[in-house]
Parts: C-alpha cells; sequence; structure tokens
C-alpha cells in the first residue's frame, strides 16, 4: 500500500509511543469529523481519496503499536452513528465492513490469506464469485413469507434506521418474491444507488428550485433514503442491487455457494447486475479488475472497483472474520479520480490563433492512476466561477480518458494575502495587445504570427500527422527554427538549407537528409490537407475536405464571398467570416501563394475534386453495375472507369442489389439473370447519354 501513507515516509512513523499515542489520537479525530460529515450529513467534506489516504495511515499507526487500537476506532468500527430521526432496530446478524485492495500484491495477499487460514493445500484452486463494488449505501431488506416487512441502513453496522417507507418506493425492488422456494424470514443485502444520469437530471432540478444539490449520486441516494418524507424518496430515481443474502443453515447446504445464491435471489425476482460473475485464483481476479475498470465509465451507474467473494460457504466459513470485515470478501478499489492537491502557480499559454489558456501548475499527484502536474484551466471565466486562486487546496478529476478537470475544494483555506489571477493585458510572448472579443469567452494575443508563440504552435499544426505531415519535424524543433528567426510562414520550412539543420545541435548528417526529404515528400498531398494545415479558425478536418470539393483551386478560396462561403456544407457566417479574415492578411495570401506556385514551392495534389463534385450529383453515384457482353465504344475497363468516376460501383455477378446491367453485343447468361430479378438493363446508347 506505498503511496497511501500520510507520511513520506513509506515506513511506519518511528518515535515514541506517546507521539505515535497522539498522532493516533489526531488521525482518529480527523476520520470521526469527516465520518459524521459523510454517512450522517451526506456531504463529504473531503474526496474519498484522501479519507482513504488517511485511514491507510492509521491503519499503519496502529499496526505499528497494536496496544494503542482502540475498540472504537475508525478501523474496527463500521460506518456512522445511526440518526435518531428513524427508529433504531438492532440487525440479527451484523452489516459488516470490506477490507481493502488497492494494488495487485494486496489481491495475491488476499489469496494467500484465504490459504494460510482456509487450510488449503497449494495445489487446490479457488473459485470466487465476483461483483463491481457499487458505490451507493448498503440496505438490508426483510422479508416473510415472502412479503416486504422492513429495510434497515447499516448504520454502525450494528444498529440501524428503519427506512422501510422510504426502501418501499424503489421501483425494481421486489415487494412480493417470485416462486414458493425461501424460507420464512429472509434477509436480503444489497445497495441503493442513483444511475449517472439520473442524479445529473436529479441534481439540477434541486437546483433550479433552489434546494440542495449533491455531491455525487451516492450522498444523494443516501440523503434521500434519510429523507422524512418518502414522496420526497418515491420521486427521486433510486435504485437497488442485492448482492448477498442472511440464509438459514437449511439453504445455505443447499446452495452451496455465493454464486448459486445469487442466481437462487435473481429467480425470486431481486435485481442481481449482470457483470456478476465468478472468477478462479488470483489471476482470475485481476482480469475481473481489469475488465470492469474498463467498462466502468461507460456503465450507467457508479462503482468504486470490484468485490471479490470466496464462493463455496463452507470455506467462508473456516475464514471467518476479522475486526469489521469476513475475511473471506475484500474490496478492490480503482485508483482514486477525484484527489486533493495544491494548485502552485496559474501560467499562461499562447496558441496558435491567439487564445491565451490559463494553465494550473499543480502539486504532483496520482489521479485516475496517473500523475498529473498541470491542467487547463480553460478560461478567465471559468477561473472566476470556480474562484481559484494560487495556493489553493484544489480537487483534481480525471475519470477515464478524460483530461484533468481542477475543480475548488470546499475545506479550502485561503490566507488574508491571496491574489485572484490576473489576466495579462498584453502577450506574454510577443507584448501585442490582448483582446477579448464580443461574445467570446477566450482572450486573444493580438500579435498574429508576429507572435513566436503562435507563429509555433501554427507551424506545429501545418507539420501535423493529419495536416500536410512532414514526418520526423518535432515540436521541439519547429521551437528552434522559430527561435532562430529562420521559419516565419509554413512556406519557409521549405526553404531550409542543408547548412542550416547541420550546424544546429543533435542534427546529425542521416536526420538532416532525412528531414529535407521528408519535406520534399510533403509536397505531393491533397488539398484538404493543405486547407487544414493553414490553420484557419473553425476550419477542421472536414470543413478542410468540404472547402477542398467546392474550391479546387486555391485562389478560387482565397477571393471567395462570405456568400459563396457559405454554400458550402457545414460553413456557417462564423466559419465563413474567419475564412475571409484569414485572406484578409496580405502575408497569409503570401504564403499561400508561395506554397503552391509551381516556379515556387510547388505543392501538388491530385485533382479529384472535380471529379468526385461530378460523382457527387451523377446519376451513376452510388450505384452498382454488372457489364456484361461486348461494347463497340469502348472495352469493359474503360466502361468500369467511367462508372467509377462517377461514383457508381462496378460488380462481377448480378444479384437483387444490382441497379443496372450494361448489355452489349452477344450477352449471356447475365442478360438472363437480369431479367428474371427485374434489374433495369442498358443498352451501349443508353449509358452513353446517360454519361
Ligand atoms: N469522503 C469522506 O469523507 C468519507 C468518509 C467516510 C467514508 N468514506 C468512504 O466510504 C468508504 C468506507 O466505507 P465502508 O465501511 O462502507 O466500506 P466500503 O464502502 O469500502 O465497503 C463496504 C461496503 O461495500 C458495499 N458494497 C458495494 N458493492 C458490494 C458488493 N458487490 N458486495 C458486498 N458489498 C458491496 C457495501 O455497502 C458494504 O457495506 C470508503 O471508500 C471511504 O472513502 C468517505
Ligand atoms: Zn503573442
Amino acid at each position: 500500500m506505498a503511496n497511501l501513507s500520510l507520511f513520506d515516509s513509506e515506513e511506519p512513523p518511528q518515535g515514541s509511543a506517546s507521539d505515535a499515542a497522539r498522532q493516533i489520537e489526531a488521525l482518529t479525530a480527523q476520520l470521526r469529523h469527516w465520518e459524521h460529515a459523510y454517512y450522517v450529513l451526506d456531504a463529504p467534506l473531503v474526496p474519498d481519496s484522501e479519507y482513504d489516504r488517511v485511514y491507510q495511515a492509521l491503519l499503519a499507526l496502529e499496526s505499528a503499536h497494536p496496544e494503542l487500537v482502540r475498540p472504537d476506532s475508525p478501523t474496527q468500527r463500521v460506518g456512522g452513528a445511526p440518526v435518531s430521526a428513524f427508529e433504531q432496530v438492532t440487525h440479527r446478524v451484523p452489516m459488516l465492513s470490506l477490507g481493502n485492495a488497492f494494488e495487485d500484491d494486496d489481491v495475491h495477499a488476499f489469496e494467500r490469506r484465504v490459504r494460510d487460514f482456509g487450510d488449503l493445500p497449494p495445489t487446490q484452486t479457488i473459485q470466487y464469485a465476483v461483483d463491481p463494488k457499487f458505490d451507493g449505501l448498503a440496505i438490508s431488506i426483510v422479508y416473510e413469507h415472502g412479503v416486504f416487512v422492513r429495510a434497515i441502513t447499516r448504520g454502525d453496522g450494528t444498529t440501524g434506521e428503519d427506512v422501510s417507507s422510504n426502501v418501499k418506493t424503489i421501483k425494481n425492488l421486489p415487494l412480493k418474491l417470485q416462486g414458493k422456494e425461501f424460507p420464512p424470514i429472509l434477509e436480503v443485502r444489497g445497495e441503493i444507488l442513483m444511475n449517472k444520469a439520473d442524479f445529473a437530471a436529479m441534481n439540477a432540478r434541486q437546483a433550479d428550485a433552489g434546494l440542495k444539490v449533491f455531491a455525487n449520486p451516492r450522498n444523494a441516494a443516501a440523503g434521500t433514503i434519510r429523507q422524512l418524507d418518502p414522496r420526497v424518496a418515491a420521486a427521486r430515481p433510486l435504485r437497488f442491487f442485492c448482492y448477498g443474502a442472511v440464509i438459514d443453515r437449511e439453504f445455505s447446504q443447499r446452495l452451496q455457494t455465493q454464486s448459486a445464491m445469487m442466481n437462487w435471489l435473481k429467480a425470486l425476482g431481486f435485481p442481481v447486475s449482470n457483470l456478476s460473475q465468478t472468477a478462479i485464483g488470483a489471476e482470475g481476479l485481476l482480469a475481473y479488475y481489469r475488465d470492469i475498470g474498463r467498462q466502468r465509465a461507460s456503465l450507467p451507474f457508479e462503482i468504486d472497483g470490484v468485490v471479490y467473494k470466496v464462493d463455496s460457504f463452507a470455506l467462508q466459513e473456516n475464514l471467518g472474520f476479522v475486526a469489521k470485515a469476513p475475511r473471506f470478501a475484500i474490496a478492490h478499489k480503482f485508483p482514486p479520480d477525484e484527489v486533493l492537491t495544491t494548485l502552485q502557480n496559474i501560467e499562461v499559454q499562447v496558441g496558435r490563433t491567439g487564445s491565451i489558456t490559463p494553465v494550473a501548475k499543480l502539486e504532483p499527484v496520482k489521479v485516475g492512476g496517473v500523475v498529473v502536474s498541470s491542467a487547463t484551466l480553460h478560461n478567465l471565466d471559468e477561473i472566476q466561477r470556480k474562484d481559484l486562486r494560487v495556493g489553493d487546496r484544489v480537487i483534481v478529476r480525471r475519470a477515464g480518458d478524460v483530461i484533468p478537470e481542477v475543480l475548488p475544494f470546499d475545506g479550502n483555506v485561503r490566507g488574508a494575502d491571496s491574489i485572484a489571477f490576473v489576466m495579462p493585458d498584453h502577450c506574454p510572448v510577443c507584448g501585442s495587445a490582448v483582446v477579448k472579443e464580443e461574445g467570446e469567452a477566450v482572450h486573444r494575443c493580438t500579435g498574429g504570427l508576429v507572435c513566436r508563440s503562435q507563429l509555433t504552435q501554427s507551424i506545429i499544426h501545418f507539420a501535423h500527422r493529419k495536416a500536410v505531415d512532414v514526418d520526423g519535424l518535432g515540436d521541439k524543433l519547429i521551437e528552434v527554427l522559430v527561435d532562430k528567426g529562420w521559419v516565419r510562414s509554413p512556406a519557409d520550412l521549405y526553404r531550409l538549407t542543408y547548412e542550416q539543420l547541420i550546424s544546429l545541435e543533435r542534427m546529425g548528417e542521416k536526420s538532416v537528409r532525412n528531414l529535407l526529404d521528408a519535406l520534399e515528400q510533403s509536397k505531393s498531398t491533397t488539398l484538404a490537407r493543405l486547407y487544414f494545415g493553414l490553420g484557419i479558425r473553425h476550419v477542421g478536418e472536414a470543413t478542410a475536405r468540404d472547402l477542398a470539393s467546392a474550391f479546387p483551386v486555391p485562389a478560387q478560396l482565397m477571393d471567395a464571398t462570405e456568400e459563396a462561403l457559405m454554400e458550402v456544407n457545414d460553413v456557417g457566417p462564423v466559419v465563413a467570416r474567419s475564412i475571409v479574415q484569414f485572406f484578409r492578411s496580405a502575408d497569409n495570401r503570401k504564403v499561400v501563394e508561395d506554397l503552391v506556385n509551381p516556379e515556387g514551392i510547388g505543392m501538388r495534389w491530385p485533382v479529384v475534386s472535380q471529379e468526385s463534385a461530378l460523382a457527387a450529383d451523377h446519376a451513376f453515384a452510388g450505384k452498382t453495375f454488372v457489364l456484361t457482353g461486348t461494347l463497340s465504344a469502348y472495352s469493359r475497363d474503360e466502361a468500369a472507369a467511367i462508372i467509377l468516376e462517377r461514383g457508381g460501383k462496378v460488380s462481377g455477378s448480378v444479384s437483387k442489389k444490382t441497379d443496372f446491367v450494361l448489355a452489349g453485343e452477344s450477352a449471356g447468361s447475365k442478360l438472363q439473370k437480369a431479367g428474371q430479378l427485374g434489374v433495369t438493363i442498358l443498352s451501349e446508347s443508353q449509358f452513353q447519354s446517360m454519361i
């Protein structure tokens, strides 16, 4: 459990017992405070990762000083105290917590413990029942003679609150069981949660109505279950997943395994996740962990890990319990996707179109499984809305592959000397004025290609794989070329000389030759790539393709009016204006002219655009042809080429999908087949008039 310690060292802190006692007391008080907010108020004060970090630190201290473990320590006791507004009910069988695994090693250690305590030979494989770890709240539901009678929260594990009237409103919970195969008293256990989408919609409604919004679906579900008015719960989208039951000896002997019990519960009408499975051995557990981890972001509900349970009831019984958790089960947690850290600085970056983006420099933290040390803050409005300042404690969130997001932390304590971020009024790179256009959120440097940063970014864009694609021309090298003053426009790339390049540090003869070759090769491109590579604001790859077919000659694009541009697919007034503005600059026009001038740099592209424009609206477009017999004016290949040029397809055999059969002299069986299937038959002269 490296990197979870509260202390820098991975060793349990040394020092006198009284130091340890004081630390234990401090950590306990801290955890208690957070638990109250989390379990009782349903409003967490810190991200779970922060709670877990301190909890692990307490655990480490306690294991170094077992004599200091107090029976009511957070490591020994489940959950929070029950709330008095509800009737308190003692659980017939306590509701426990689960031990945690964070790393693969912890899972292997779990299996070793199962083997040791279960007295199993090293060769025996162990089967487990595996589930997602639903991130909701635990509930115990009692059925008598197949009818719902009571639902009780976990509470402190021994005593919970009777929240029957709220739980009864959950739509996917059976109030009456199916079939007859159940004991007279059946207690099922599971998790109440809210789907992510339902949660977002509910929170939006709450906000609109000026009511309490919840931090996450778990807290929303827990808060809803402990509402005093069941009508409130009925109006909120709660769901239930069953993950176990308390059953008597007769049934446990009949069922024998956790997985058989889950199938039985499903048959009684309980909602069981279809992600629940069985797995063999620690390797099987880890494979399941990774599989569910990949699905996590796309699941409709939140999970914070997976749960492994020894499948055999007999073995479960042998294994028994530790303080507050069974020894036969463990929760394997996913890396946290929300972590507390410090906002150390806010820097600005100048992008290709002059956009000035504030970037958060963070004290590095591991979140979503990767180390994050900087994150975009997008724009000034965003910083003001979140009220972020340098020195603040902040939350970094990174779910799945999403880019990390910086969020304000409610518990942040700010010194009186803290200063709000100010957007510079001059570009930090070129000193040009910074402006913010009406209706836009971003500030921009007005320096254009005079600005080294804009220039560098626009060259990087031009050379990008999806643009003109200059192989081996990396960002760092571009920076150097711009700094040297050798490259002031994309056209200058093609004017670089061998002597210049070889004089650069870290450029050997071979790499210079390769780069010059790559530049030469990049001159053969497509018009769409060239248009995209110019880096006109709002012109993405798709728009560039449309522009290339509408304006197959660059001079046409340069002189196009806004009206003419708006004729093009997906080009609206904003894009049209941006293109016209781009070509209003004499510098930009010169760059394009230099690039395409056959006497100059001489970029070239296959002139497919006229044909594809022709193809798009020709009667042959999308149609399938079959050729048969001998034509007088064309060879078969020539005829096929004519069809392909106009967007049609040529196939070898006649089927229902054939649109036309082109029949020449002495056509044979294909003509017959066309007749049977009712396919249109074209004579050579009909074909010619269609062309
Ligand atoms: N942010 C905070 O301030 C704060 C405070 C207290 C606790 N917490 C969080 O609460 C958790 C600790 O609480 P805990 O004691 O409930 O432990 P736990 O949530 O780690 O594990 C036990 C619980 O897992 C649930 N569970 C979900 N799916 C299950 C399945 N398939 N099978 C069995 N059980 C399943 C059950 O409700 C069970 O009670 C930690 O994640 C901690 O971060 C956060
Ligand atoms: Zn600038």
